[in-house]
Parts: structure tokens; C-alpha cells; sequence
């Protein structure tokens, strides 16, 4: 007997190298953590910056995964004080943007939307103006040498702007000008606890008119309160984590399933939720990744979207968040298609844009993954 195809009950697991030949799809992920070590520490050194906990760049490597493990997300912050510390020339900038763009293309991302905050990168004198610029001229340099290599990746930068600080509307009439130029959209990041969005409301309330996007970091270190707010005061586009809309969900013991009102909105809306596993598992918000809500949300069909937050702090990439996924959940190619077609059609480009990064890219390529099988043994041998 010959088996035709894969039974689908029993569909193969995506192994590693699959998951990094995979087209992949990057919501979240920040410039400021997503450092390279060793270019910390060059930076550091010819800036004279002295204040770096360990110089050696494996050492530090390490440094920056055992201080963002606190499980708070307070903690967690306090680490990017180093990397935003070396990132204050145009040089470091662009420097910084471009290996990221590199990293992201050699992990098999196709799309990335990689924000920053302008604020924190104006000590060496540079303007809010010549921050956006470095970085996108970064951007693009990546993208040039990722060509070179032969990958093919696309980055859109979200400016951010510091829920403690009070100055989110300049950022986001900075993202608004930038707008055809590189940047994409808006966000605001930073502790959680005591900085509810609406203390933006001006911001958020000008993008709006303007008729721009924008992600509210949200759900994350704090509940549904702050779920609701970003989306019924401020108007999000998508929640940046929004993991804690499991607060809203209730399991009854017999597996049925009830959405309280906030849940059913951001389900029945297919509100983006740009989910980080890892960095959440750091920062406390889930105990382990077989409890982390990501396996439910998918199951109920949310727009659920897997992001990295800080490749640096959490040691992680996109391979390595889809690779936890597929041991933890049994994921297989078309789980990881899903969750990528889910990110790209949340993308905050253009719609002919995405839906052909989606039939073009995506599609074809998770295609020829699941194809190989085929390939893997002669005609009329089984498999
Ligand atoms: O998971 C997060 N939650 C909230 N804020 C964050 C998170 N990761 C990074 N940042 C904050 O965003 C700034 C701009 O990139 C970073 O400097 C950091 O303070
Ligand atoms: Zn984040």
C-alpha cells in the first residue's frame, strides 16, 4: 500500500531548518533590542561608553538574557539603558538598523515592522528628524545587502514614543510626516502599570484624523483594562501583546469556551494580536509556553500573530519563537502559514501590497516546504 500524502491527523511537524526556510512575518521586535553583542561592545568601546556590565560579547550576550529574566516587567526595562546608551550618533544608528535588517533576512523573515523610540536617541545632539533618517537610511542598507545574499526582506519602521514621558504627540506627528518615507505607523511602549494610553489620547486622536496607523503596547505587564482602553479610548489598530485578553476567557471543565464582551470585540473585530511568548515568559506575564495563552487564542481562531519583542533580551528569533510553538503545540507548516498570513494581513502597508506579499511570497513558500515530502523518495516506494 502507498500512502498518497501525508495523513493530515498526522501531519509532520515543521523541523528547524524548516522553520528558518519558512517566509516569516515581523510585527514586533524592537531596534533597541535586537543587538548584536559584539557590536555593543565595539560601539561601546569607541564611544567611550564604560558602563557596560560585561565586555566580552558572549558574556554580555548572557548578561542581557539572565537581567531581562526577572519576571517583572520593570526589570526587564532597566536593560535597555546599555543599548540605547551606544545608539546615539547617525553612524550608530544606521549601523544598528542595518545589521538588523540582515539578522531578520538571514532567519527567513520576509516583512518586518522594527520600531524604535526618536526620544531616546537624541544625547549626542542629533534631532528627532536626523534619528528617523539614520535609521531608515539603515533600513535600507540592510535590505541592499540582504539582496546581496540573496534574501529578500522588506522593513517598515513604527516610531514609538515612552508612555512616562509626554511627548507622544510630536512623535506621532513626526511618524505622520515620515509616513511615505520609510515609516509605517506609530506605538507606545514602556512600563504598563500607572501609564494608561489614554494619557496619549491627543496622539492617538491626530493619527485618527490623519488617517494613520497605529499599535498600543498593551495587555502586557497589566489586564483588560488597559485591552480596553487602547482600543475603546485610544482607537488601536492592533494590541501590541494583548495576552492578557485571557483574563476575558473562560475554560469551563467539559473544554467549553465563553468570551466575555472584550474578548468576543477583539475576536469578532479580528483585532491583531502581536503575541512575544518568550519575552512574556521573562517578564511573567505566562508561566511556561504549554500555558502560554497562544495555544487557545489559535485554537479559537484570533487574529494571533508570534512576535520576538527583543531578539536580544530574549534570546530569541523568529525561527526560535515558531520552533518553541511546534514542540510545545505540535504546530505544523500550515499552523506556521497561518500565523504568518495572520501577521501580513495585519501589516500596516498598503493592501495590494500585503495581499500580494501574501499570494506572491508566503503561499508559495510554505508550499515548497510542504512539497519536499514528495520529493524525499523514489516513485512508487513508499514514504
Ligand atoms: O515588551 C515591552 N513592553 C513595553 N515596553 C517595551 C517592551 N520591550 C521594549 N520596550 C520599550 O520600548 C522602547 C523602544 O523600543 C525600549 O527602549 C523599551 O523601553
Ligand atoms: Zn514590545
Amino acid at each position: 500500500m502507498t500512502t498518497l500524502s501525508p495523513n493530515p491527523s498526522e501531519a509532520p511537524l515543521a523541523s528547524e531548518t524548516q522553520i528558518r526556510r519558512a517566509p516569516k512575518v515581523l510585527l514586533h521586535d524592537h531596534l533597541d533590542g535586537g543587538l548584536r553583542p559584539a557590536t555593543i561592545v565595539e560601539l561601546a568601546a569607541a564611544q567611550g561608553y564604560e558602563r557596560l556590565p560585561e565586555t566580552d560579547p558572549e558574556r554580555l550576550r548572557e548578561w542581557f538574557r539572565e537581567a531581562a529574566d526577572s519576571g517583572s516587567l520593570v526589570r526587564y526595562l532597566e536593560t535597555f539603558t546599555h543599548t540605547c546608551a551606544v545608539m546615539q550618533s547617525r553612524e550608530a544608528l544606521a549601523r544598528v538598523a542595518a545589521e538588523c535588517v540582515e539578522d531578520l533576512a538571514a532567519d527567513g523573515v520576509v516583512y518586518a515592522e522594527v520600531r524604535y523610540a526618536p526620544e531616546q536617541h537624541l544625547e549626542g545632539g542629533l534631532s528627532l528628524e536626523e534619528v528617523v533618517e539614520a535609521v531608515n537610511e539603515g533600513f535600507r542598507e540592510g535590505e541592499r545587502r540582504a539582496a546581496a545574499e540573496g534574501r529578500r526582506i522588506r522593513v517598515g519602521a513604527l516610531l514609538t514614543a515612552m508612555r512616562h514621558a509626554a511627548r507622544a504627540l510630536e512623535i506621532a506627528e513626526l511618524a505622520n510626516r515620515y509616513r511615505d518615507l520609510g515609516v509605517v505607523g506609530f506605538d507606545i511602549a514602556g512600563a504598563e502599570a500607572g501609564f494608561p494610553p489614554t494619557r496619549h489620547l491627543d496622539a492617538f486622536e491626530f493619527l485618527k484624523r490623519e488617517n494613520n496607523h497605529f499599535t498600543i503596547h498593551a495587555g502586557e505587564a497589566f489586564g483588560l483594562p488597559s485591552i480596553w482602553q487602547a482600543l475603546q479610548w485610544c482607537g488601536a489598530d492592533r494590541l501590541g501583546h494583548g495576552v492578557r485578553i485571557i483574563d476575558d476567557i473562560q475554560v469551563a471543565e467539559d473544554g467549553s469556551v465563553k468570551l466575555g464582551r472584550l474578548a468576543a470585540y477583539v475576536r469578532d473585530k479580528r483585532i491583531p494580536l502581536e503575541l512575544c511568548p518568550t519575552s512574556n515568559l521573562q517578564t511573567g506575564a505566562a508561566a511556561s509556553y504549554a500555558e502560554h495563552p497562544i495555544g487557545l487564542l489559535r485554537r479559537l481562531r484570533f487574529r494571533a500573530t508570534v512576535n520576538t519583542d527583543n531578539r536580544l533580551m530574549s534570546a530569541t528569533s523568529m525561527t526560535g519563537e515558531f520552533t518553541h510553538l511546534v514542540r510545545t503545540f505540535r504546530y505544523t507548516l500550515d499552523d506556521l502559514q497561518w500565523f504568518t498570513v495572520n501577521a501580513m494581513k495585519s501589516a500596516f502597508i498598503p493592501f495590494d501590497e500585503r495581499l500580494a506579499m501574501i499570494n506572491d511570497v508566503i503561499k508559495p513558500g510554505y508550499a515548497a516546504l510542504r512539497s519536499e515530502w514528495l520529493f524525499s523518495h523514489p516513485v512508487g516506494v513508499p514514504s
